[in-house]
């Protein structure tokens, strides 16, 4: 199976690099100064399950793709989700299974727009990495999981085809009968993660000791109160997991979002709570819920790095 990974950041470096380790056919789609990068140091990681170290791994960057891959393995942020797609375009063929591991849901409908439904699976990880100044990826978590699964019955040889791929590889996969239920689900946990720790700028248990354990349930009640309305109710285990999770006193969590808001740049805060206000059925008026005060503020932080890098380029 010929694999192509889009973009060799934290979660694609990660998986791909795993694939590699394991001797499995994996290109990275990269831009000029990751390649660069790459040839020059290698691909790295440094993890608790072992560290990879590889040389010049197999990189191509747009415009040289010349024919489709077996699997595509979507792992850029939401915000280059266009510009990526049309790099990778050209990797993707009849037989072609693209394969997102993004947070959120609203790139399955762009990609299904570019693609067909029919060529895109679901995905997603359950990991906590990040590249660290050396460009290396560090993976902070003990848990490196991704699941997949069809979302329409004519994927099932693809899944199949997947599965055999990932085994043996130094990651847990899984292949998932209800994807798209657990793609709503990880979203209703993430949203109320990066909600809380982003508005609090600190972890799960600083927040839980300023007493904050309230607000995480509250908020991630109102997560599910959209999933619920949109026909994907978490399943209990799922939710009491989350809840656990949200307010356990001493925990390091944080989310993803927090290591980029506090690097000054970009954040998913529309792919990942933005796209969540928009699915309310009906939002309440006036709106004072805690996704609007989480949003608010990342928008609002947002806006004032655009205002300062525009008063420092004048
Ligand atoms: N990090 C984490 O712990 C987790 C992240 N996620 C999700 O995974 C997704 C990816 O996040 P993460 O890996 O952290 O992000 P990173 O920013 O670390 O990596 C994204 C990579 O995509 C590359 N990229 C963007 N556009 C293109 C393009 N056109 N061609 C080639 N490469 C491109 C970027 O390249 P360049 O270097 O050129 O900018 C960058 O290296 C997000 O949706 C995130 O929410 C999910 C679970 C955990
Ligand atoms: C919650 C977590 C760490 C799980 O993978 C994540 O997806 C993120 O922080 O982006």
């Amino acid at each position: 199976m010929r694999i192509l990974v889009v973009g060799a950041g934290a979660i694609g470096g990660y998986f791909g690099g795993r694939l590699l380790e394991a001797g499995r056919d994996v290109t990275f789609l990269v831009r000029s100064a990751r390649a660069a990068r790459l040839a020059e140091s290698g691909l790295s990681i440094r993890s608790a399950f072992g560290d990879v170290d590889w040389p010049a791994p197999p990189t191509i960057t747009a415009g040289a793709i010349d024919e489709p891959f077996d699997l595509v393995l979507v792992s850029c942020k939401s915000y280059d989700l266009d510009g990526a797609i049309a790099d990778f375009a050209p990797a993707v063929g009849p037989e072609t299974a693209v394969v997102p591991l993004l947070n959120g849901l609203r790139h399955l409908d762009v990609l299904d727009a570019r693609f067909g439904a029919d060529r895109v699976l679901g995905g997603l990880c359950l990991i906590s990495t990040k590249l660290d100044d050396a460009g290396r990826i560090a993976h902070l978590s003990d848990v490196h999981r991704l699941a997949f699964g069809a979302r329409v019955p004519s994927q099932a040889k693809q899944v199949e085809a997947i599965a055999e791929a990932f085994a043996g590889a130094t990651f847990e996969s899984r292949a998932s009968d209800d994807i798209l239920l657990e793609m709503w689900e990880k979203w209703v946990f993430l949203a109320t993660l990066a909600g809380v720790t982003c508005l609090m700028r600190a972890s799960i248990g600083d927040v839980v000791a300023a007493e904050g354990a309230d607000l995480a349930a509250a908020m991630l009640e109102e997560c599910r109160a959209v999933a619920d309305a949109n026909g994907r109710p978490p399943r209990p285990s799922a939710f009491e997991s989350a809840r656990a999770r949200l307010t356990a006193p001493g925990s390091h969590l944080t989310a993803s979002m927090l290591t980029d808001l506090e690097r000054g740049g970009r954040t998913e805060a529309d792919h990942v709570l933005g796209d969540l206000l928009r699915r309310r059925p009906e939002a309440p008026a006036p709106d004072h819920s805690l996704l609007r005060l989480a949003y608010t503020a990342l928008k609002a932080q947002e806006a004032r790095a655009g205002r300062e890098s525009w008063l420092s380029d004048a």
